[in-house]
Order: structure tokens, then C-alpha cells, then sequence
């Protein structure tokens, strides 16, 4: 299990994650989802080891993080350009082709000409001789098949950092969300699912949006008489409304 306690990060006295508490278990599939500049790439960089927290602690296992047991795509890999892919994977096996096979990768090809997915693809490559259980991917924009096709395939947990809740909906059963560097939901990704009442209050003034599973809300307005609409709402306006407010 990864577990992150009462983890805040600041630069230069800004704190840009705030108090985050958080368990992944070996199989959960996760998402952290945020707005631009919400704190997701920082929470990934804390995860896999990369930065350290400002206070607070993540354990692997009940140890501190072990970056061989965790493989992580950062948002924008970064390799010296004119290396071949194989010189890369050199630095950790000789025994380098079933890795770069399994992720779809040439190992002749040089850093330079390869797209923002393959680098990151290649990243992963490098921590699979290791085994990994955990799986951490930062910003799935523009991701192949391929990429997501090894991600539904891996044996471990994953945790993906993305700001469209619909582009990896298919891919995770967990959500977490982060609005402002702190945890505004963490829940099964069914508790998304609801209707959306929207009416306008007795003054008239304002546009209420009330979330229901039941029909409860719903009743409760046609009792009073508020005329009110049942929105179709997708996960990710849903996320927006809700959740990920400024
Ligand atoms: N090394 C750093 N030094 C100073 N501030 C930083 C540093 N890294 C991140 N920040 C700040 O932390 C905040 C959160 O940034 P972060 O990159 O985690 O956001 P994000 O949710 O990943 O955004 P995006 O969706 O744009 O990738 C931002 O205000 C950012 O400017």
C-alpha cells in the first residue's frame, strides 16, 4: 500500500499541496484530477519519490518510497536528445528488448525524434526490469492505444494525474480530486454519478444546482412547486461544478 500522510509541499513559502492524506492499495486504479495549476503534478512528483515533502511522509509498504518499485511517466520526460533509446535502457539491463517490445518502442530510434507519449512510454521502460507495482502516469493528453492499452494491462496499481475526468473514466475505478493543492473528493467513481437538479431560488435571484441519487430533491421541489430541470451531467462538468471550484 501507498500511503501518503499529512503531506504539504511549499516553494519558497507558498504551500501548493496542502494536508493530503491518501491510501492506494495494490490494485486500485486512481485518478487525481484537478484544474491547471491545481497541485497534481507536485502530488506525483511526492509520490514517485522525485521531490520530497515540505512535512509529512509517503510510505511504500510501510517503508519510504522505493523508486524501483514504482514506475512513473513524468509530464515532460526528460532525456539527452541524441541518445538512441537502447543507450538508455543500457543504464539499467543489457536485456532491454521484451521492455521495449511490451511498450511498443525502437530501440534505434534517437530521443530526439521520439513524440511526448513515447518518451514517456520509455520512462516506464526503464523501471520494468524492476518490477513495479505501482504505476503513476502524469497528464494522459494526446496518449496512444498502445499507452493505454499497457496501462489497462498492468498488474499493480495505477494512479493517473489528468485534468478530463472523461479521457480516463474507462481506465480507473477511484477518484480523487484536487482543487487548490487540497483533497475536495476520494471516492469510488460511481459516487460521481447523480442528477443534477437545477431550479432558480424563491427570489429568483440565483441558479441553484442541487446533486441527487434518489429522487428525493426532485420530490421535494415538486411538493413546493419550483419548476426545475434534470440535467444530463457527465463526470467531468460534474467534477467542475462540484468539486473543483476556484
Ligand atoms: N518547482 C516549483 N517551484 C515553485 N512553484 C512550483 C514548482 N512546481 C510547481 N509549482 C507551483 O505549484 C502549483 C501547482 O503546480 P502543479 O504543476 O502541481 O499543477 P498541476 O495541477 O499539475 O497543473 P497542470 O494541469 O497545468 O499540469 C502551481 O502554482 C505551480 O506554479
Amino acid at each position: 500500500m501507498l500511503k501518503v500522510i499529512n503531506v504539504t509541499k511549499e516553494f519558497h513559502g507558498n504551500v501548493v499541496i496542502s494536508n493530503i492524506n491518501l491510501e492506494v492499495r495494490d490494485n486500485d486504479k486512481v485518478a487525481i484530477i484537478g484544474l491547471h495549476n491545481s497541485g497534481k503534478t507536485v502530488l506525483m512528483e511526492i509520490l514517485s519519490g522525485e521531490i520530497k515533502p515540505t512535512q509529512g511522509k509517503v510510505l511504500l509498504d510501510g517503508k519510504k518510497v522505493n523508486n524501483r518499485k514504482i514506475a512513473y511517466a513524468p509530464q515532460i520526460p526528460k532525456f539527452v536528445p541524441t541518445m538512441k533509446v537502447k543507450e538508455i535502457m543500457k543504464y539499467v539491463t543489457d536485456n532491454y528488448d521484451p521492455f521495449l517490445d511490451e511498450l511498443g518502442l525502437d530501440k534505434e530510434k534517437r530521443i530526439r525524434d521520439l513524440s511526448l507519449d513515447e518518451k514517456k512510454r520509455l520512462s516506464i521502460a526503464l523501471s520494468l526490469p524492476f518490477s513495479p507495482k505501482y504505476l503513476l502516469f502524469d497528464d494522459l493528453s494526446s496518449i496512444s492505444n498502445i499507452t493505454k492499452d499497457f496501462i489497462r494491462k498492468f498488474n499493480g496499481a495505477i494512479i493517473l494525474a489528468h485534468h478530463n475526468l472523461k479521457e480516463v473514466w474507462d481506465l480507473i475505478d477511484k477518484v480523487v480530486i484536487i482543487s487548490r493543492g487540497r483533497i475536495t473528493f476520494n471516492e469510488n467513481k460511481e459516487e460521481l454519478l447523480y442528477k443534477i437538479v437545477k431550479y432558480v431560488d424563491e427570489k429568483g435571484e440565483h441558479e441553484i444546482w442541487e446533486k441527487t441519487k434518489e429522487d428525493y430533491a426532485e420530490k421535494i421541489l415538486k411538493e413546493r412547486g419550483v419548476k426545475f430541470d434534470v440535467l444530463g451531467v457527465t463526470p467531468d462538468e460534474v467534477f467542475l461544478y462540484f468539486y473543483a471550484r476556484a
